[in-house]
Order: C-alpha cells, then structure tokens, then sequence
C-alpha cells in the first residue's frame, strides 16, 4: 500500500503542476512557497475577468474560504465551473465552516454549484459543514480527538459526493467506502498558521498527478505528516520561526524520503462500525 503512494512525490518533482489557488491573504505566500518546495509551480488569482481561463489551464484548483467575501465566493463558483468543464480536479478547504452562517453558506453554495473532488478540513469545519453542530471558535483546529473522527469523514463523504479528509492529531480520508488513517505529523503544525491551508494546497498538487483522489489525498498527508517530523528533527526545539523554516526545506526533500510503515492504515468502510481491517 505505502508501496503505491511512494513514487507520487516524485511525479509533482518531475510534471510540476500548475496549482491555481483562491486562497486567503494570511497563507497565500506560505502557500507559494510551500508548492514551489515541493516542486508544484503555485498561481494566485482571483478577479473574476480571469479566474475561469487561469482554472482552464490548471492542473488542480484549490478554493480556501479563509478570508471570503462576496466576490471572492463569486470568483470560487467561476472557477469551479471552469475546472469541472476542463476536468481539472477541485478541492476544498472550507475554512472556518461553522464560525459564522456567511462562511458556512459560502461553503455549501460551493459544493452545490461545483463537483468538488475533495474536502479537506479540521473536525469541527467538516461537521458544520453537514450541519452537525461543533463548537468552532476560529479557524483553528478545536479540541485534539481523542480518536480520528472516521465516522464523521465517512457521513461526510457519502453526504457531499467527495473524497473527505478530516485532519488532526491523527487524520482520517475516505470516499465512502474505503478509507485510512494517518499517523505522525508534528504538534509544532498547530504553532505555524496556515498549515492547514499549505496542505489542502499539495493536496491540489497530489491530485494533479494521481487521478484517483484516495490515493492522492492519503500520499499527501503522510509525505506532510513525515515532512513535519523531519523538520522538527532538524530544526530542535527552537519554536515556530525555526520550524516553519525547517518545514519548508523537508517539503523539499519529500520525493527522497521512505514513507515508514506505520504512517497509514488502509480500511473498508463498514455499515456502522465505520473502518474495518
Ligand atoms: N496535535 C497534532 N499533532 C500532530 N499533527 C497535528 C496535530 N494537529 C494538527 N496536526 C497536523 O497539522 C496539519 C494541519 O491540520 P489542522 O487540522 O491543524 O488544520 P487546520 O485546523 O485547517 O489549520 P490552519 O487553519 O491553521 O491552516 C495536518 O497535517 C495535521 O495532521
Ligand atoms: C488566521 C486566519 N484567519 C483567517 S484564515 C487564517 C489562516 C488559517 O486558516
Ligand atoms: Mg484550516
């Protein structure tokens, strides 16, 4: 299973994808910085004369509600429109879904006017988004899960149509009916903002080489957890500066590392008793 997903890195190097992203004004440069590192080539742009033509020769689109407004949901639909048209995949990060009624309408008039491939969100954000109510403050992950919430990436899933990757401690993808968990990462990504973000963008870049969306989200998020361990490792523990740093070159080296064993478990959805062996 790690088997397959370990040459994707390796792909993004070689093809660098163009990732058109509409994202938010605090990671936008974070996120540039972190596509390029991975080898993915990153465009920003946003104003409705273009958006449709930029997601026409994207390889994936990524839309961010981190800092929305009218226009900008406006520009997502466009480009949404235009991606599904080209067949370039679309993934979501529903940031903030459940903070206020705006970013949470934002969100689903997002997924009814679009075929959107993925989802990617922390707990709270997925379960507003299928109108399960969960406390969410901010934009930030709320309280760590004890477990990976897979029944509630699964209700999502089957809910939205999409692939859905709900992220944490431990973080949990699946279409539906076969799924997985994915260990490691790094405490120190909840101190840098935009972590969040930056993934569901080399998410974009993943999807842009592996069609099959599981495949791509689940590579994505075990190459970022791995990259996060990597650069604490590297960086000691010194703080957020050094990490984001840090993390910026691991990103970069992505395609050179073996993927350990015990990052991913590989599931089936089972009716009510959520992922089986
Ligand atoms: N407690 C934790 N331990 C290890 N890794 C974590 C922890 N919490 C989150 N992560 C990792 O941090 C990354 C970002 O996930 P997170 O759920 O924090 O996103 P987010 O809430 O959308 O963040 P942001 O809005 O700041 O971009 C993921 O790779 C996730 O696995
Ligand atoms: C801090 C913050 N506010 C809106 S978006 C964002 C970045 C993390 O999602
Ligand atoms: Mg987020």
């Amino acid at each position: 299973m790690i088997e397959d997903l370990q040459h994707l890195p390796r792909l993004v190097k070689r093809r660098r994808p163009l990732v058109h992203n509409i994202t938010n004004v605090v990671v936008t440069n974070f996120t540039a910085n972190g596509l390029l590192a991975i080898g993915a080539s990153p465009v920003m742009a946003y104003a409705r004369e273009e958006v449709a033509d930029m997601a026409k020769i994207a390889d994936a689109l990524v839309l961010n509600l981190g800092t929305l407004s009218a226009e900008l949901v406006e520009a997502a639909i466009l480009a949404g429109k235009s991606a599904n048209l080209h067949g370039v995949p679309v993934i979501l990060d529903p940031v903030g879904a459940g903070a206020t009624p705006f970013r949470t309408t934002a969100a689903l008039n997002i997924l009814r006017e679009v075929r959107v491939a993925l989802v990617r969100g922390n707990a709270a954000e997925v379960a507003n988004l299928i109108g399960e109510t969960a406390v969410i403050k901010g934009v930030d992950a709320g309280e760590a899960e004890a477990e990976p919430p897979v029944d509630l990436a699964v209700r999502a899933a089957c809910r939205t149509g999409s692939v859905v990757a709900i992220t944490g401690r431990e973080d949990v993808i699946t279409d539906g009916l076969k799924g997985y968990v994915v260990r490691g990462g790094h405490p120190m990504l909840t101190r840098v903002t935009g972590t969040g973000c930056l993934l569901t963008s080399v998410i974009g870049a993943f999807a842009a080489v592996e069609p099959d969306l599981l495949t791509a989200g689940a590579a994505a998020l075990a190459f970022y957890g791995e990259a996060a361990t990597r650069a604490y490792v590297a960086a000691g523990n010194r703080g957020p500066g050094s990490f984001q740093a840090a993390f910026l070159d691991a990103l970069s080296e992505m395609d050179q590392y073996p993927l350990p064993e015990e990052v991913l478990s590989g599931h089936r959805v089972s009716a009510g008793r959520g992922f089986v062996q």
